[in-house]
């Protein structure tokens, strides 16, 4: 238990803390005023059942002298709004904590959420090429939900309710112990039998629970995702059948933890009837009248209708907590060890005057037992452009995330007109590169915010859009063709685009920034022919003005570059322009001529350039 508090609190901060104490505070006084409202009931009804109390009991006789009533009826009349107005003060309070326990909830699901969101998009590359994103956005989007909606929920609600529970044992015992000692084993030991009872199966659930969860999330991008393919290849049962599994999984443990939680209610209920009974039959032996055993038995009946439901609670508010425990080690997992691994915060560095490059670099992947790369040494001067070649798997990629310093080498370096980076001054280096993937990812937005990616409408700047499309080449097709020029909306919802339309805007989007080195990773690839040369056209456009590295799979497009760069088996084997590469190495020679044999070549197609 402590182990669990010590867990939940380490997802806080001190100010969340703080609240979590104001919280307690709140439950704390609400339980003591309905302790309190529970036992003004007794001389209330000391005094219906029998007036003569009223000068044989100390308390009674106290009241009767602070508020000097005339005659009986306006003392019961007096003592009969008292307890009215403590049990209206309860209520006001319960719904004052009410309001905070939920406001703290909620206000930890959107702090919890933004902070894993946080935590995860600072995590180094290495990070995502390991974890599923859609089992990242399932712990953001559902597992903080269920964290706070279930688990933390259920651990304040144990809280309020055992503190009210146990005080109002405590007044229990205070007025009949033995008889207040008989009925709280009675009932309590009920429900820890039960919940004891339940443990192993409880666990169980929560963890399909957990992988069922993960499983028909990540079931459900997947489809959406690869919808194209889906289609094509008729794989929707398949797909709704992979789906099924896990959902009717995770609906099923859900329905059978609701109600195992909901069980010993009516176990409880029979035994509530029976212990009144049981009281009263035990109170009128003991008291000798009906009258003298009415206060007690009317306390315990109003005792027992609060604390009944306050233990179905506890015990609903446990089974909760244990359905949804695999929830806190997840996000402490996620929350607290991950920052460890985070990126360090950047650090400026200028842009190249002479060069950069890769010193000495060899490079693993993680759990990977083979180096990827071995001892690659590149040095591309400012305003060259240059191209990395070789067959499929030789490093080009993992070569150019070095490049982009997204990588972090195993050994060796990157280096900045001679000088070694650090691993701070690497992620300061990325803002002087520009990247252009072989899929453009388009965000639902206008074609603006598409360019200006992650700029919001009144940061962006339309002068440096347009002039980024100008380059790219799309902006007569942007303002001419599309019904609401810049402000179109593409992606999801918006304006289809062809493969090359894409390709355009994301060179666009790369140049938005006016970055001094294009990288360029087989963003042509998977074009036609024709548009695939349109868009080369663009890219050598820039030669002189920017750094280019491009990756081509199709060598024809790359002759053109000052230096081609050839790899082989994770090793850089030659380097040169094209008609030096040509006549020095074997490698390069039969690539050009399985290129120009059509192996790389793909069939023209109707896509717009
Ligand atoms: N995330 C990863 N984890 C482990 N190994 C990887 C990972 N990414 C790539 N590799 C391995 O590293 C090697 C080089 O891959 P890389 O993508 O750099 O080659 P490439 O030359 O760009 O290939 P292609 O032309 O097919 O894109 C390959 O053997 C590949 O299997």
């Amino acid at each position: 238990m402590l182990t669990v508090l010590k867990e939940t609190l380490s997802l806080f901060d001190r100010a969340e803390k703080l609240e979590l104490a104001l919280v307690f505070v709140i439950v704390l006084t609400v339980a003591t005023l309905e302790v309190v409202g529970i036992a003004s009931i007794l001389p209330f009804l000391t005094v219906v059942s029998n007036p003569e109390m009223i000068h044989e009991q100390y308390v009674l006789r106290y009241l009767w002298g602070l508020l000097e009533p005339s005659d009986h009826n306006s003392f019961l009349f007096t003592l009969g709004l008292i307890v009215f107005g403590l049990i209206i003060l309860t209520n006001l309070f319960n719904a004052v904590s009410h309001w905070l326990i939920q406001r703290f909830i909620w206000l930890r699901h959107h702090s919890l959420s933004t902070r894993l969101l946080d935590r995860y998009i600072r995590q180094r590359w290495e990070f995502f090429l390991n974890r599923n994103t859609s089992e990242l956005s399932t712990n953001i989007l559902s597992e903080v939900q269920q964290f706070v909606g279930q688990f933390l929920m259920a651990g304040i609600q144990l809280l309020a309710q055992g503190l009210a529970g146990v005080l109002i044992v405590g007044l229990l015992v205070a007025i009949d112990p033995t008889l207040a000692v008989i009925v709280s084993a009675v009932v309590g030991g009920t429900y820890m039998l039960i919940f004891v009872a339940v443990r192993a199966t409880q666990i169980k659930l929560g963890h399909i629970r957990t992988s069922s969860n993960t499983a028909r999330y990540r079931h459900a991008t997947e489809a959406m995702s690869g919808m194209k393919d889906l289609k094509i290849l008729g794989l929707e049962e398949a797909f709704l059948r992979k789906y099924e599994g896990p959902s009717y999984r995770y609906s099923m443990a859900q329905a059978k933890n609701a109600v195992i939680a909901i069980t010993p209610r009516y176990f409880l209920e029979v035994l509530g009837f029976g212990a009144v009974m049981l009281i009263l039959l035990y109170e009128l032996r003991q008291q000798g009248t009906a009258s003298n055993a009415i206060p007690v038995v009317g306390v315990y009946a109003f005792a027992g209708f609060r604390l009944l439901p306050k233990m179905q609670q506890m015990f609903y508010s446990g089974s909760s907590m244990r359905f949804t425990a695999e929830t806190l080690s997840g996000l402490k997992r996620d929350l607290v060890e991950l920052q460890r691994s985070e990126e360090p915060a950047p650090v400026h560095v200028s842009a190249p005057i002479e060069s950069f490059g890769l010193r000495n670099v060899t490079f693993n992947y993680p759990e990977m037992g083979e180096p990827t790369l071995k001892n690659v040494n590149i040095e591309i001067a400012t305003l060259s452009s240059v191209a990395l070649v070789g067959p499929t798997g030789s490093g080009k990629t993992t070569t150019v995330d070095l490049l982009l310093g997204l990588l972090e080498p195993t050994s060796g370096g990157l280096v900045l007109d001679g000088n070694l980076l650090s691993a701070s001054e690497r992620i300061g280096w990325r803002s002087h590169c520009g990247y252009v993937p072989q899929q453009i990812y388009l965000t639902d937005d206008t074609i603006a915010g598409n360019i200006a990616f992650g700029e919001s409408a009144d940061e962006w700047s339309m002068e440096r859009i347009k002039k980024a499309a100008q380059i790219a080449q799309i902006d007569e097709f942007i303002e001419q063709e599309l019904p609401e020029g810049y402000l179109t909306v593409v992606g999801e919802r918006g304006v289809r685009l062809s493969g090359g339309q894409r390709q355009r805007l994301g060179i666009a989007r790369a140049l938005y920034n006016d970055p001094e080195i294009l990288v360029f990773d087989e963003a042509t690839s998977a074009l036609d022919n024709t548009t695939e040369r349109a868009i080369m056209d663009a890219i050598e456009q820039l030669a002189g003005t920017k750094t280019l590295v491009v990756i081509a799979h199709r060598l024809e497009t790359v002759r053109k570059c000052d230096i081609i760069f050839v790899f082989e088996k994770g090793e850089l084997i030659d380097s040169g322009c094209w008609d030096e590469l040509l006549s020095n190495c074997d490698v390069f020679r039969s690539m050009v001529s399985e290129d120009s044999m059509g192996k790389g070549r793909k069939p023209n197609q109707t896509a717009t350039p």
